[in-house]
């Protein structure tokens, strides 16, 4: 069975002063439902860039990365972003002016969920994700940032996609909202069957994470 998702030989480079600087060389690297994966590493040693790609914000300058045996290319980029993956990012990335309810249903009008109705899918999402249906209706910015956390990622779950990557979702949370969100992402993992890639600095939550990649010097060591 193919994996989920397959970086095979990703090499990635940013260019600087005419000079190649490599970031991820050569990467081989398989990532499977059900399972919580963390990415570690000095800063700078290209997490997010790793995670962008993966998210198909970017693309690999050598190498591929499949989707279910298909390459990311030949799915299309935006296709992947809209309909296979789920990003949950450090800023949130709501929609200020509208209500954390707002924000998920245009999410999925956006993805065109086939899990209908949407509101109240939604609400739904929101409520198993700790936010009440007065919060809901709330405009997000009057959340706090846990809260408003938990509606980003009840927006991830509500696209139906198999693989959520997070870059550094707890960053600018408090130690206990952090290890809710952590315990919410283990849980999409193990018990409904996602495949979670998230990129943090605390290496707390790495020690429980199913596997952690350990990215430096362009190569990855699997702990
Ligand atoms: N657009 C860019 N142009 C040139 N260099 C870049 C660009 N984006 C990132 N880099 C460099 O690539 C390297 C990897 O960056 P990346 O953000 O992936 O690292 P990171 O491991 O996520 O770091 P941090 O933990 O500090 O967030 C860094 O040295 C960074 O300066």
């Amino acid at each position: 069975m193919s994996a989920l998702l397959k970086f095979q030989d990703v090499s990635y480079w940013y260019s600087r002063d005419q000079k190649k600087v490599e970031i991820l060389k050569k990467i081989n690297i398989d990532f499977e439902k059900g399972t919580f994966y963390t990415i570690t590493g000095p800063s700078g040693a290209g997490k997010s860039t790793f995670l962008a790609l993966a998210g198909a914000l970017d693309s690999p300058k050598e190498g591929a990365i499949l989707y279910e045996g298909k390459d990311l290319k030949k799915i299309g980029y935006s296709k992947f972003r809209n309909q296979y993956v789920s990003i949950v990012f450090q800023s949130y990335n709501l929609l200020p002016y509208m209500t954390a309810l707002q924000n998920v249903v245009a999410a999925m009008e956006i993805t065109k969920s086939s899990k209908k109705p949407y509101k109240q899918i939604a609400l739904k999402t929101l409520e198993q994700m700790g936010i009440s249906q007065d919060q809901a209706k709330q405009k997000v910015l009057t959340l706090s940032g846990g809260q408003q956390q938990r509606v980003s990622i009840a927006r991830a779950l509500c696209c139906e996609s198999q693989l959520i990557v997070a870059d550094e979702p707890t960053g600018n949370l408090d130690e206990q909202t952090s290890k809710e969100i952590v315990r919410i992402f283990q849980d999409l993992a193990h018990q409904e069957g996602k495949c979670v890639i998230m990129v943090t600095h605390d290496l707390t939550i790495a020690s429980i994470a199913d596997v952690n990649i350990h990215l430096s010097n362009g190569t990855f060591q699997i702990q």
